[in-house]
């Protein structure tokens, strides 16, 4: 499904936080909001699945006004996986998950063989099918993280809205998260704070600071080291990853400890390979007169 976010502004307690932005997500997209902490991200994201309400602006998922739809017509589209996972009430993993069902059922509808698959296989998914029965409120950051994925997975969404979908995970999971995104191929709006990955993963990038775009694009073209000077007030040289082929950033310290640090471990690694390199000439040189 395609969004389409036009001119959109939200109010905060009296301050402007969201300043006229538009965004588009084709069907099938992977879209990338990156920014500076406090730069309005999870406010813009939050606005568009109806959770603040914005003073001015349009969002069309498809054709269907997501303003002015009921949140249950918007929920059997939009699957979200919000910043912040934490409940009072405590909850099975597999209820979890079988939550994200919900929107597609009657009130007083049971759960029924296909949803049960469903959630087992979203569960599969996400590596979590030992847990089905374990308390959430048990479970690591991470592994909530993961459990809230399967639970929008559960949903069968057309579009899906993550907010720093990778926060808590360490980095197998946060590839295999976002793999998994991919995989699904629906248009995908998420927010992210690692460049890199961003990179590798997003069709298009939008920078957000202070609230306005101000860079948008493929992500070869907008992250430029000018750029992210910018945007996030840091030095750093862009490469090709000699491995992978893809983007790579090196983020430059400012911190004269860092940077000292920095050509102690690079002196020290070298004394060490010139230290193994002599020792072997000398066992060669043991070898050859005995
Ligand atoms: N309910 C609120 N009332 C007043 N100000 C708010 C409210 N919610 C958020 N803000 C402010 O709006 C600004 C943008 O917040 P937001 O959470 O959208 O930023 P973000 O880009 O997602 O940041 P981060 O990367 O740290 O998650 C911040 O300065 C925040 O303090």
């Amino acid at each position: 499904m395609r969004l389409e976010v036009e001119h959109l502004y939200v109010t905060l307690a009296g301050t402007d936080i969201v300043k006229d932005i538009s965004l588009q997500v084709d069907n099938g997209q992977f879209v990338g909001i990156i920014g500076p902490n406090g730069c309005g991200k999870s406010t813009l994201l939050k606005s568009i699945y109806k959770v603040i309400k914005p003073k001015q602006g349009s969002v069309f998922l498809e054709e269907r006004d997501v303003l002015k739809s009921n949140p249950k017509s918007i929920s059997k589209k939009m699957g979200v996986v919000g910043q912040f996972n934490d409940l009072s009430f405590d909850f099975t993993v597999h209820e979890m998950v079988m939550m994200g069902r919900t929107p597609h059922k009657h009130a007083m509808e049971s759960d029924n063989k296909e949803d049960y698959e469903i959630v087992h296989t979203a569960l599969e998914k996400v590596d979590l099918l030992s847990y089905a029965d374990r308390s959430y409120l048990t479970l690591s950051g991470g592994e909530k993280q993961r459990v809230i994925l399967a639970r929008a997975i559960a949903q069968q969404p057309k579009f899906l809205i993550l907010d720093e979908p990778t926060n808590h995970l360490d980095i197998k999971y946060q590839l295999q998260i976002l793999s998994i995104v991919k995989a699904l191929k629906v248009g995908t709006l998420a927010a992210l704070h690692d460049l890199s990955l961003a990179a590798t993963y997003c069709d298009i990038l939008y920078v957000v600071k202070d609230g306005k775009v101000v860079a948008s694009g493929i992500p070869n073209e907008v992250l430029t080291k000018e750029l992210i000077k910018r945007v996030y007030e840091i030095d750093c040289e862009i490469y090709a990853n000699p491995v992978t082929g893809g983007m790579a950033i090196a983020y430059i310290p400012t911190d004269t400890a860092v940077r000292q640090s920095n050509e102690r471990s690079k002196r020290s690694t070298f004394q060490h390979r010139e230290g193994c390199k002599n020792s072997k000439k000398e066992e060669r040189s043991v070898g050859e007169t005995t």
